[in-house]
């Protein structure tokens, strides 16, 4: 039996396959919404103590307390309490109000005869046992994530522990730990947990390995700039306006700059924004996207090439480098540069020559480089697939921007510009219920995917709020493509941009679905490396379990 996918209309999904998708889409709201109470396996998760918060955060957090006791399936609450202070209990979440200043633990702004800044703890976890016993890390501005795989920030060895196992992150209410999904869990002073705010000293347990973490002396001062905005990207989090102090200084400068984050936060926007605000804003501003394209046409891409250099070059053609003279050129997913081209790529970069393939001329290129990549870089030069040398050019200036989920009170702020870009002149207001919802969400796809959200918001009036987060969107105007709506009522390039993620979402639903879930299968048949159907997964929210 087929069931129609009513927000991909004309796409027929197996019933069977929808619902493994549906179960597995990240934090889907109907896959949390039916979980059973209490239906993990291992002993009770531990209680998560929760430092006191400022006002917004505490109204926050409680209207999220409240969607997560009406998910858990109802009013489930047992009062009771501790050394702590008051326990209250929804759930599988016991949270609990502690008596120690949050400035002990968590970031903070200050404000000095520089300006603002943002001051950030210390903290350092540390491997006790297993195999990778002594390893240790420092935890500041930026999350930390443990697993066994290559691509975080602390690898375990330890066949126990899942590639990406849990994350470590300084907030404003102190230090965060957070399972992300491991198979074998982790647990916080012996007893299993999901989320939890750690003390200045506490046990953690992942797999087989010990680990501790401690609260360091002194801490990290960021400056923050008064902006709210750099160019078209929106932020007044303190995390977003330490980010927006770099990209300014960045943009003063001619200096390369290395744009790290999640897909969906903005670091296009970022490097537009840099090549505008700069001396080079009225120069060329190219793109490359270094994981689309194989590596032989990547290379003729940005050398260009002369006639007759290869089967089918019946023309000199001009690379990228010469094409961004006197600009900027930007290298989109750095992180997925082969590494045979690595090589080359510096020597461009180091020479400010290129040479055309087929042609022994080097030719002088005047360009300003911004790299940007979802990757941890530093750990592909660990793990060897990106070359030391390389980074190191190109990490002149680094800037992160963080996921939404780590600056969610921007959530209102953001809404009202999709909705003004999208509608503009219509006085829309998101409903109060939904905002809640947007709230407890916890964003794989980022600001990429609330803005998608806030589309079909309004283009499928009258749909609950709970189906409007993780599923493909209609669109305004009535135009559609292969089943696809067309956003006909968007300027040509954002149109194209939205429809071709819109393409890529329900191609790869898909394409998953054909494969049963099986990521190494869904690459072959669609012809795509396994890391280029992960990289697709991660930027619309869909994970297999
Ligand atoms: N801070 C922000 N303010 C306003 N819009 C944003 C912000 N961050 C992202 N967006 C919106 O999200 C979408 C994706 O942004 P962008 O392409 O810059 O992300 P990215 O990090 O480069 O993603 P990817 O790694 O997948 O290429 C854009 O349509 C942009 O409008």
């Amino acid at each position: 039996m087929t069931e129609k996918n009513p927000l991909v209309e004309g796409l027929a999904i197996p019933e069977r396959t929808r619902r493994l998708l549906i179960i597995s889409k990240r934090d889907a709201p109907a896959a949390r919404a039916g979980a059973p109470a209490g239906s993990n396996r291992g002993p009770a998760p531990r209680r998560a103590r929760s430092p006191p918060c400022s006002r917004w955060a505490r109204s926050w957090r409680s209207g999220a307390r409240e969607r997560q006791a009406k998910t858990a399936g109802g009013p489930r609450q047992a009062q009771r309490s501790s050394a702590d202070g008051p326990v209250v209990r929804y759930g599988q979440a016991l949270v609990s109000k502690r008596s120690v200043q949050p400035e002990a633990r968590g970031t903070r702004v200050i404000e000095v005869a520089g300006g603002p800044r943002l001051v950030v703890p210390r903290g350092r976890l540390t491997a006790v046992d297993g195999p990778s016993a002594g390893h240790t890390i420092a935890v500041e501005a930026a999350p930390v994530v443990v697993g066994a795989g290559d691509d975080v920030d602390f690898t375990l060895a330890d066949p126990a522990v899942s590639a990406r196992h849990l994350e470590i992150a300084a907030t404003p209410l102190g230090f965060r730990l957070r399972d992300l999904g491991s198979t074998n869990g982790t647990f916080v002073d012996g007893r299993r947990t999901g989320e939890v705010w750690l003390d200045e000293a506490t046990e953690i347990r992942a797999g087989e390995t010990r680990l501790s973490f401690t609260l360091e002396e002194g801490a990290r001062e960021l400056p923050l700039s008064r902006a709210m905005n750099f160019g078209d990207l929106l932020g007044h989090s303190p995390p977003m306006r330490a980010a927006f102090a770099i990209l300014e200084g960045a943009a003063r400068s001619d200096a390369t700059v290395l744009v790290l984050g999640d897909s969906g936060t903005g670091k296009e926007l970022a490097a537009r924004a840099i090549h505008e605000r700069s001396p080079r804003r009225d120069g060329p501003f190219v793109i490359l996207d270094c994981g689309a394209a194989s590596p032989t046409l990547l290379e003729a891409q940005l050398f260009g090439h002369a006639r007759g250099a290869f089967t089918g070059a019946t023309e000199a053609r001009e690379g990228l480098f010469e094409a961004a003279h006197g600009g900027t050129l930007v290298l989109d997913e750095i992180g997925e540069l082969p590494l045979d081209l690595q090589p080359k790529l510096l020597r461009a970069l180091e020479g400010r020559t290129v040479c055309r393939l087929g042609e022994p001329r080097p030719r002088h290129i005047d360009v300003r480089y911004i790299a940007c990549t979802h990757r941890l870089l530093e750990a592909e030069v660990r793990a060897g697939r990106f070359r030391q040398d390389l980074y190191f050019r190109l990490s002149v200036v680094t800037v992160r921007l963080p996921p939404l989920r780590e600056r969610k009170e921007e959530i209102p702020r953001l809404v009202s510009h999709f909705l003004g870009k999208l509608a503009p002149g219509a006085p829309i207001d998101l409903p109060r219920s939904m905002l809640d919802l947007l709230a407890s969400h916890t964003w794989p796809g980022n600001v990429r995917e609330l803005r998608n959200v806030v589309e079909r918001f309004l283009t499928l009036p009258g749909v609950p709020a709970a189906s409007l987060l993780g599923t493909s969107s209609g669109a305004p105007g009535g135009a559609e493509l292969g089943g696809l709506p067309i956003p006909v009522g968007e300027p040509f390039h954002e149109a194209k941009r939205t429809w071709t993620e819109r393409f890529e979402q329900a191609y790869l639903e898909h394409l998953l679905a054909r494969a049963q879930g099986n990521v190494s299968e869904a690459a072959r048949l669609a012809g795509l490396s396994r890391q280029s159907c992960y990289r697709l997964m991660q930027k619309h929210g869909l994970r297999v379990e």
